[in-house]
């Protein structure tokens, strides 16, 4: 006869340890029901490792399940894993029946990330339970010290549990006791004890496995020949004491008063019963571990092994206990402690679980990513940032970084607040959720005939947006979209001799709510709005974007703006172009916000907890900017953008520059510089090349490939489509996060930026009060420009006779790994950009130094954060100027001009402060200033 079938006649159940589809659907697993006398199926992560990763089977229910909509690898696996568990049940199901549920499980194990915690384990048991929903299915809880209540609650509310991981008796004893007190409290509460079942997986050739290896340690150093026999000896031992405490366990009254009740005792599952020492004999952890009311559930191998030469020999496991007790007594003597072996053998078992999950949830992602539009990310790097990156992300997989940053723990930063600042993570699927009442907005824009629509706000209430209608550009029936970040009068009136006033919607952008700028671009084109459409209808030409609760909503509503939309507070400005600060302009504008979203959500998903960091993009990102800072000093990210997508970059400068230029440290970005030979870059830059598919231009990927050649660190994206972009915002939001945490600093703050608002307010308080803001005394001064430098400044220059030779002094400062950053406060137009660009590329080839270039008071709101609490490698000038037409500001003794140049005032005694090398052009005239400031620059070169 069979040995597996004559197992019954011992009273021990043979159970598979090993699930895959096939086994399943070809009918196997009903044979061996049949043929074997098989009693049940144990699952654990390894299986379905095995299974999901690597059997040919699973491919078109997966490619089924992600193309009816996409999913994170966690769900998928889910969704694969549970289609097996439920089938097995049922092929089961007629065990269960005719054994009275004593026998007929299936046993799907809770994640082996949550082992150590109590709450989510119960949480996430309670969840399998109703998702398989079938009477013969055992959730596998380990025995760890949060394990226990666990099984005790879960069993107390009449669900099954496998117990797994058990290697200690004095465990094994704490988890017959929780599940007695279980039992106890289900029956309580009324419930029918005779419907749960459990076992306690006891593990067996793991123990072996160790204490063989210490044993032959002793061996082999010349220890006492006696040790010899207690090779492979240990973990069967281990095992019959566990067994005898079974017995003592479930025979006392406490327990028949359950039996009575119907109660099935917790028998003792053999698991990790396939040896592992080829030397023994393969069933050696069946034969001797026999016994009534025992399961041992066997892997295939195991199982055929038995089948073929396996002798059922009844009650094996209750003979010679006093062997046993010898045998580990005697381990005792000879220093091996059985209590530390075990300790080791769970944790090692949760983490073996756990990598295996990862090995898992990997798989999936990578087979995922085949099947879902997402854009490609390739990383070059040399040998030494590859193997640094390498080792961040293995330290990051085994801290399991990525599900704690998703499960919102500060810890992965500084401990400050940033678990406040985490709405960015879920934003995409809330959103999806109120695309209708964008589609209305949208419609309303478009049925009222505005041709334009003007974006009044700063840094992150303006950048994405300006992203969005640079990239996908005017289409056709929509407004045109125009964007106003800056206090310079010129750059004012531009924008307003571009609008119809009459067909203009304005959309006032402002998370707080209080930014200066906003405020009175608001109090500005209100009043010419009045002027224009008269008091009662200037307000239908106004929608505000703000968090709830602001001043900016109070007037919004007491005014009756045509419409308010809301942003989440625990969103940063930098953070919310996926909310309602990027989505309102993007619906204004005609974008099909939905598909927009649905887009974008690919990329969250790829990013989700469920992928491991070393396939999930933006950990991967976020590693590599992190680590080449931190620990290789390139810490100038230089963006290359192709042509369609090339506003991009400056909402990079500020997600980069805001989040993580703190505190001395932080990454500087540099968008837009021009591209030179390669000897004109240091050590100290990443390139990141997007490029948006078919806008591919010649130049930029040559440049890049032999910056790659030349051994920098170079990210090449291919952004799929316009579509596609709010997948670069999610990829560089969490990589921005990421290299904040690796760098150690508060990537949603912005410290340094208040500083400077403070100043600021002084001086335009100074204004408003009737006075005029202190002129201080230039150093230097030629034709219509004046040079100002403070006296630390100054003292560092010297005394000079040209303004080239101030010029060539002042750069002359910046060394290698430092940069240059042009701060002008002017209109941002085409023909100072011209003239600027033109200076920074001599800057740049002269120096060979990263430049930057940048408008203010646009910047304040961006990369100011990092020039004034960044690392202080800058080397600063800021250009400013007497405008021709000034603008009165609405309400205020103060102008435009004032308050540009308040803000550059402010912005330049921070930079002092904090001891940057900077100083002050200042041009009487705009135009031929920047001209005579070129020359000068050129001269300063010969
Ligand atoms: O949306 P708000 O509150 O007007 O802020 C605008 C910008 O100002 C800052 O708060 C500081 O510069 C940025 O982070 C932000 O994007
Ligand atoms: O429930 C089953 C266990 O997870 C399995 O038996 C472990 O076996 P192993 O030690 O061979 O991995």
């Amino acid at each position: 006869m069979n040995p597996l079938k004559q197992l019954a006649e011992t009273g021990q159940a043979p159970w598979l340890d090993f699930v895959q589809r096939d086994l399943i659907e070809g009918g196997e697993l009903a044979r061996m029901i049949e043929r074997d006398g098989l009693k049940g199926v144990t699952s654990n992560p390894s299986i379905f490792e095995k299974a999901i990763a690597h059997a040919p089977e699973y491919g078109a229910a997966f490619e089924r399940f992600v193309q009816h909509g996409d999913h994170e690898p966690m769900a998928i696996y889910e969704h694969l894993a549970i289609g097996d568990i439920k089938a097995a049940a049922d092929v089961l199901l007629p065990v269960y029946q005719a054994t009275n549920g004593r026998d007929g499980y299936i046993s799907l194990e809770v994640s082996p990330y949550l082992a150590m915690d109590t709450e989510a384990t119960i949480i996430e048991a309670r969840r399998l339970h109703k998702a398989v929903d079938k009477p013969n299915l055992m959730v596998k809880v380990p025995a760890t010290t949060a394990g226990i209540p666990a099984i005790r609650t879960l069993i107390g509310e009449g669900i099954s549990i496998n117990v797994t991981l058990l290697f200690a008796v004095p465990m094994y004893e704490a988890v017959a006791h929780a599940y007695i007190d279980g039992l106890e409290h289900f029956a309580a509460q009324g419930g029918d004890v005779s419907k749960i079942a459990s076992v306690a997986s006891f593990f067996v050739s793991r123990i072996d496995n160790v204490i063989d290896k210490q044993l032959q340690g002793k061996i082999d150093a010349g220890g006492d020949a006696a040790l010899k026999p207690l090779l492979g000896k240990a973990a069967i031992a281990n095992a019959k004491v566990a067994y005898a405490a079974y017995k003592k366990l479930f025979s006392g009254t406490k327990w028949q008063a359950l039996e009575a009740k119907g109660a099935h005792s917790q028998r003792l599952l053999w698991a990790s019963t396939s040896v592992k020492n080829p030397a023994y004999p393969d069933t050696l952890y069946v034969e001797t571990l026999i016994g009534r009311d025992t399961v041992n559930t066997m892997p295939p191998a195991t199982m055929d092994a038995f089948r073929d030469h396996g002798k059922a020999m009844p009650d094996a496991v209750e003979q010679d206990l006093d062997g046993a007790l010898a045998i580990l007594k005697s381990l005792e003597q000879h220093g091996i402690s059985l209590e530390t072996v075990t300790d080791d053998l769970v944790i090692d078992g949760v983490r073996q679980f756990a990598t295996a999950f990862d090995q898992l949830l990997g798989a999936v992602a990578v087979k995922r990513s085949a099947l879902v539009p997402v854009n490609e990310a390739t990383i070059e790097a040399d040998g030494a940032l590859k193997a640094a990156v390498a080792e961040a992300s293995k330290h990051w997989l085994a801290e399991g970084t990525i599900r704690k940053l998703w499960a919102g723990d500060k810890q992965v930063w500084t401990g400050a607040d940033e678990d406040k600042w985490l709405g960015w993570l879920d934003i995409v699927g809330q959103e999806h959720a109120h695309v209708g009442t964008l589609a209305r907005f949208a419609d309303s824009i478009k049925a009222q005939g505005f041709s334009h629509i003007a974006l009044l706000g700063m840094g992150g209430s303006s950048l994405g947006p300006e992203v969005l209608a640079r990239s996908f550009g005017h289409k056709a029936g929509w407004p045109q979209f125009h964007m106003l970040d800056s206090t310079d009068p010129a750059q004012i009136r531009t924008l307003e001799a571009a609008l119809d006033l009459k067909k203009t919607m304005f959309i006032v952008s402002s998370k707080s709510g209080s930014t200066l700028e906003p405020n009175i671009f608001l109090a500005y084109f209100k009043s010419r709005m009045i002027e224009t459409v008269g008091a009662a209808d200037w307000a239908k030409h106004f929608t505000a974007v703000t968090d709830p609760g602001s001043a900016m909503e109070r007037v919004a509503q007491h005014d009756r703006f045509a419409h308010v939309f809301h942003g989440v507070k625990s969103i940063g400005g930098r953070y919310s172009v996926l909310s309602k600060f990027g989505l309102v302009p993007a619906a204004a504008m005609g974008i099909d916000v939905e598909t927009f979203l649905t887009h974008t959500a690919h990329m969250v998903k790829s990013c989700s907890a469920s992928v491991p960091v070393d396939q999930n993009p933006g950990a991967q990102l976020g590693l590599l900017l992190g680590v080449a800072a931190k620990q290789f000093k390139r810490d100038k990210v230089t963006i290359i953008a192709s042509p369609g997508i090339a506003d991009l970059g400056a909402w990079l400068e500020q997600l980069i520059a805001e989040s993580t230029g703190k505190l001395g440290h932080g990454l500087i970005p540099v968008d837009g510089e021009p591209l030179e030979d390669v000897s004109v870059y240091g050590k100290d830059r990443v390139f990141a090349y997007l490029c948006l598919a078919g806008d591919e231009h010649k130049g930029q990927a040559a440049h890049v490939a032999a910056l790659a050649r030349a051994g920098h660190p170079v990210v090449r994206i291919m952004v799929r489509d316009v579509m596609s972009i709010g997948q670069e915002f999610f990829r560089w939001e969490m990589a921005t996060a990421i290299a904040g945490a690796v760098i150690g600093i508060n990537p949603f703050d912005q410290p340094d930026v208040e500083a400077s608002k403070i100043k600021t307010r002084a001086l335009t308080d100074a204004y408003e009060q009737g006075g005029s803001a202190p002129q201080g005394e230039p150093v230097f001064r030629e034709n219509g420009i004046a040079v100002f430098a403070d006296a630390a400044n100054a003292a560092a220059l010297g005394r000079h006779n040209s303004l080239s030779a101030y010029l060539k002094q002042h750069f002359g400062r910046a060394e290698a790994g430092d940069y240059i950053a042009i701060l002008a406060y002017i209109e941002r137009d085409k023909a100072h950009l011209a003239a600027l660009e033109g200076v920074r590329k001599r800057l740049m080839t002269h120096r060979k130094v990263a430049t930057c270039l940048c408008f203010g008071p646009r910047f304040l709101h961006s990369t100011g954060q990092a020039y004034k609490g960044g690392p202080n490698s800058g080397v600063f000038l800021q250009i400013t100027t007497d405008d021709a037409h000034d603008l009165p500001v609405p309400d205020h003794k103060y102008s435009f001009s004032q308050v540009k140049a308040a803000q550059a005032e402010g912005d330049l005694s921070v930079l002092v402060e904090r001891e940057r090398r900077v100083i002050r052009v200042h041009l009487k005239d705009v135009a031929s200033g920047l001209k005579d400031l070129a020359h000068a620059m050129e001269h300063s070169f010969h």
